[in-house]
């Protein structure tokens, strides 16, 4: 199964961040005929404050209902439908009361909603370089563990800062999933230093693909000091090698997601069935 990943350099301007999403997918489906196109978390608003989070979010219809959401739901169905390609929504910020829930949605061939993940692990510390983020003051942290099927495989949802948790990793492969998904918007000290690193750990110990969007670059929004991400959108097979990545700027790869790899991997090395603790 062919993937894309995409590599946005979002801003505030959420109608100019859908206009860039969908230039970016349309180069990917013209260059590498993927059945899976990912986008990094928060593509619809990056940069902004508080007011300009809540003025981008979205009521999510009730999970099941195919009812119709707003701009940026409607938008990710859209193209999948058009192009009857699986759409994994990066994530987009969800109205949940006075909080936001940092969500990815995923939506099938028909523009069906078929996977809604809410971002477990909050990013609540502080940078190397002094620069405090404290992601719970505007966000609630989700509690459900979400896979979803396409075309057959299992596929795993986690957001950005979930890499650095291990056991939910493990939790996803032993749900079944053989890819699992990650996007993000990594600051440049920890990018810099984990990043790859962490995407390839996740990737060995699940023997899984590891599909990682990510913003890249400045992000403004007229105000304040500009918000950096790092970038170096990957994916990742299940021996940890790095496929593909993306360098400084917009763009996208495309992976072919070979099952026969995975089951080589899994067979020849079970270190599911050799754990001891958990
Ligand atoms: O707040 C938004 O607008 C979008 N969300 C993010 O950018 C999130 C929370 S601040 N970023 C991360 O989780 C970075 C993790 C990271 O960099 C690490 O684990 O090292």
């Amino acid at each position: 199964m062919r993937i894309s990943a995409i590599q946005m350099n979002p801003g505030a301007d959420k109608a100019q961040n859908l206009a860039q999403a969908r230039e970016l997918i349309q180069g990917a489906l013209a260059d590498g005929r993927p059945r899976i196109v990912a986008l990094p978390e928060m593509w619809t608003c990056l940069g902004g404050d508080r007011a300009k989070k809540f003025a981008a979010a979205e009521t999510l219809p009730p999970e099941g209902s195919n009812a119709a959401g707003g701009e940026a739901y409607e938008c990710l169905r859209e193209v999948a439908r058009a192009n009857k390609i699986h759409v994994h929504g990066g994530s987009i910020a969800e109205l949940a009361g006075d909080l936001l829930y940092n969500t990815t949605v995923v939506f099938d061939p028909n523009g069906v909603e078929i996977a809604r993940y809410r971002k477990i692990h909050l990013f609540d510390i502080v940078t190397p370089d002094g620069m405090g983020y404290r992601e719970s003051a505007t966000f609630k942290g989700g509690d459900r563990v979400v896979t979803f099927k396409a075309h057959g495989t299992t596929c795993g949802l986690a957001i950005c800062y979930d890499i650095r948790f291990p056991e939910l990793f493990l939790k996803l492969r032993q749900a079944g999933a053989e890819i699992i998904f990650l996007p993000a918007a990594f600051t440049v000290p920890t990018g810099r230093d984990h990043w790859e690193v962490l995407l390839q750990a996740r990737a060995i110990e699940t023997q899984s693909w590891i599909v990682a969007p990510a913003c890249w670059g400045r992000h403004l929004d007229g105000s304040g000091e500009p918000r950096m991400t790092f970038g170096r959108t990957l994916i990742a097979d299940p021996w940890g090698l790095v496929t593909a990545r993306v360098p400084d700027g917009t763009g996208w790869i495309t992976s072919r997601a070979d099952a026969t790899v995975t089951e080589r991997i899994r067979r020849d090395m079970p270190v599911l069935a050799h754990r001891k603790f958990v």
